[in-house]
């Protein structure tokens, strides 16, 4: 069965070479050496999976705030429509097989009760919230993340596995925005200041550097405000090939 899903994937691969994001981009970038150029391009999903990051009754003024800010940076200026804002902001799925072609498909093929750790609960607000903005030109991303009840670590305040769910998240985000599939190698990850549960903050990240197969992120977690910083941290990714994935080592 494995071997069938992986002979898809491969097929996939062969047929289309614009992976999401770069489709999603537009412009062209490095294809790192062992990067696959899995078939990836969310317009052409032949039905329309959830995207999570479309606001909900569960988020709080700030997070709406924050969000607006964000979203707003994304518009063209009617009065310059010529110049592309090089802000976006990404769709948000349930599993992370949907940001493939014909995604829904296949995620019904393989391990179809799977979901996304950070989007695996129904009850809105009750864990992640959250929205990812890239800026392309700055290689660099903000995520405005709401954490919800059931993420509590130390009394009133989120949980240090759940932080870190989220930097691998938005760093593994960027990195597979800029270099295609990739996995996390290496997370490093420094607690400045306990964060409160139910708080908004930003999740800052950029590119530091890409050397072959390996993409190099740091990343800042601040309130709302950027006044207070909660957290820092720096991150690997190595692309994989798809194949990586079911066992292959090439
Ligand atoms: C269907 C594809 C899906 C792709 C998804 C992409 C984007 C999707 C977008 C949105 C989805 C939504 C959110 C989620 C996004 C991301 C977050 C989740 C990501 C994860 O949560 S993922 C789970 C945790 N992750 C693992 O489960 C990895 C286990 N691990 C391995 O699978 C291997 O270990 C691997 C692949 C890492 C490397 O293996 P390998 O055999 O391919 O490569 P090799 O070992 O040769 O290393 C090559 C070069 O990296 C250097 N290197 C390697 N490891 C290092 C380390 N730790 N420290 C320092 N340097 C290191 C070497 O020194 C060499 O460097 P040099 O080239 O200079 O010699």
């Amino acid at each position: 069965m494995l071997r069938h899903m992986m002979r898809r994937l491969v097929l996939f691969q062969g047929q289309h070479q614009q992976p999401t994001f770069r489709a999603l981009r537009g412009t062209k970038m490095k294809t790192p050496r062992h990067s696959p150029g899995l078939a990836l391009s969310i317009w052409t999903l032949s039905s329309k999976p959830r995207d999570f990051s479309q606001p909900n009754s569960s988020w709080s003024p700030e997070m709406r705030k924050v969000y607006d800010h964000y979203n707003a940076l994304c518009a063209t200026d009617p009065e310059n429509e010529s110049e592309k804002s090089p802000w976006m902001k990404l769709p948000s799925y349930n599993r992370s097989i949907k940001y493939a072609t014909g995604g829904i498909h296949l995620s019904k093929l393989i391990q179809a009760e799977a979901r996304l750790f950070t989007r695996n609960v129904k009850e809105q607000g009750a864990t992640f919230e959250y929205v990812v903005f890239i800026n392309k030109e700055e290689k660099s991303c903000v995520c405005v993340f709401q954490s919800g009840r059931l993420l509590e670590g130390a009394p009133g305040h989120v949980h240090g596995g759940a932080i870190a769910t989220m930097i691998d998240t938005v760093t593994g985000t960027l990195a597979g925005f800029l270099s295609g599939p990739i996995m996390t190698a290496n997370l490093n990850i420094d607690y400045r200041s306990p964060m409160p549960l139910g708080s908004v903050v930003l999740i800052h990240c950029v590119l530091d550097r890409i050397e072959r197969r390996k993409t190099y992120i740091t990343c800042k977690v601040t309130s709302a405000d950027e006044s207070k910083l909660y957290t820092e941290a720096t991150a690997l990714f190595v692309s994989i090939s798809v194949g990586h994935l079911f066992g292959s080592r090439s």
